[in-house]
């Protein structure tokens, strides 16, 4: 008999729609996989009965769950978990999944920040929980359906100075998915370099009210990502992050990438007065670090004082 190996996507908004699609896409659907999803409770028949679907440029591709439920109780344990919800529902879906993890279970989190790892070792002190991260600009355009904007698209994953044949099993599915994975020992700086790309990016468009190709453009708009990305990185290095050399001139690249058209998901969010936004995690987070170990940083405080009052 083949080993099935399950894996559940916890979250299927655009990042657990777009790498799960994928990975439904390419399931062998030989009994050895299985690709489940954990979704609202509303989401349920129609993800069922429709399945999922990725747009990205012309092409289209389709996917069938293995299941898509609300409650995983009774659901067993999983092999790997992927955390794909925003950082404020990051608790709700640990509740979730209490009874998904298992001894050997392997939970990744795909969220934006670096707090969550933390978070969930702390609820699951048995689990093989990894850092993760996505560079990627995706929405979800439907129940179970997601658009991709950028050209590029990445997933890193993997654990500081260890290694481990769980790992190097789940970077393979990834692979044959045709999904861009990166698996590294080195994974705090690839951590940080995204965390200090995201939060410069939404601090700088959330407080211009600006898209990415206006913050390029705009002298006093592109000063001000450059003043909020310095603050970020003197606080890392202070923090005795490691980071690598050239670390702000890839985080410049990597904002140079973006969709002229497009925005960070905390811009929308707070377009949008979805309260559930991720300003703590991404904003905050510094605003709390430079009180807490005594460092000014006038232009983070600048921002987050604004967006407060909004
Ligand atoms: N979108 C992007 O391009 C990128 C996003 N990221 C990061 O990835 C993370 C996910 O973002 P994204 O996919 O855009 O967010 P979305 O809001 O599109 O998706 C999150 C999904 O999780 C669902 N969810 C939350 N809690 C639960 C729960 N308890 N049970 C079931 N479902 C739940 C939400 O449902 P509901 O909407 O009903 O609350 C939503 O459908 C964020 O941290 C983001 O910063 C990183 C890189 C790129
Ligand atoms: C990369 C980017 C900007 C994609 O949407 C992102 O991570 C976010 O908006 O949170």
């Amino acid at each position: 008999m083949i080993e099935k190996t399950k894996v559940l996507i916890a979250g299927l908004g655009a990042i657990g729609g777009y790498f799960g699609c994928k990975l439904c896409a390419s399931n062998p659907n030989d009994g050895s996989l299985s690709i489940e999803f954990l979704v609202r409770e509303k989401s349920v028949s129609f993800v069922q009965e429709q399945g999922l679907m990725v747009r990205d440029g012309g092409l289209e591709i389709t996917g069938k769950p293995d299941d898509v439920f609300h409650d995983a109780r009774g659901k067993g344990t999983y092999d790997y978990i992927l955390i794909c919800t925003k950082t404020p529902d990051l608790l709700g879906i640990l509740d979730c999944i209490s009874q998904s993890v298992g001894e050997r279970t392997v939970i990744i989190p795909l969220m934006n920040g670096v707090q969550s790892v933390l978070q969930i070792k702390e609820r699951f002190p048995s689990a093989l929980v990894c850092y993760g991260c996505t560079n990627i600009v995706v929405r979800k355009v439907g129940d179970g359906a997601v658009e991709k904007f950028s050209e590029f698209e990445k997933l890193h994953f993997g654990i500081p100075s260890q290694m481990d044949d769980r790992l190097t099993y789940f970077y393979q599915l990834l692979r044959s998915a045709g999904i861009d994975a990166g698996l590294t020992e080195e994974i705090e700086p690839v951590i940080w370099t995204k965390f200090l790309f995201i939060s410069s990016a939404a601090a700088s468009t959330c407080y211009f009210n600006a898209t990415f190709g206006q913050i390029r453009s705009n002298r006093d708009f592109f000063d001000t990502f450059l003043a909020l990305l310095d603050e970020g990185i003197d606080l890392a290095l202070k923090m005795n992050v490691r980071l690598n050399l050239g670390t702000k001139e890839n985080i410049i690249g990597m904002l140079m990438a973006t969709p002229i058209d497009a925005t960070t998901s905390l811009h929308s969010d707070l377009q949008d007065n979805n309260p559930r936004n991720e300003m703590e995690e991404l904003i905050g987070f510094f605003e709390a670090k430079s009180k807490e170990m005594g460092i000014g940083m006038p232009y983070h405080q600048m921002v987050y004082e604004s967006l407060k009052k909004k």
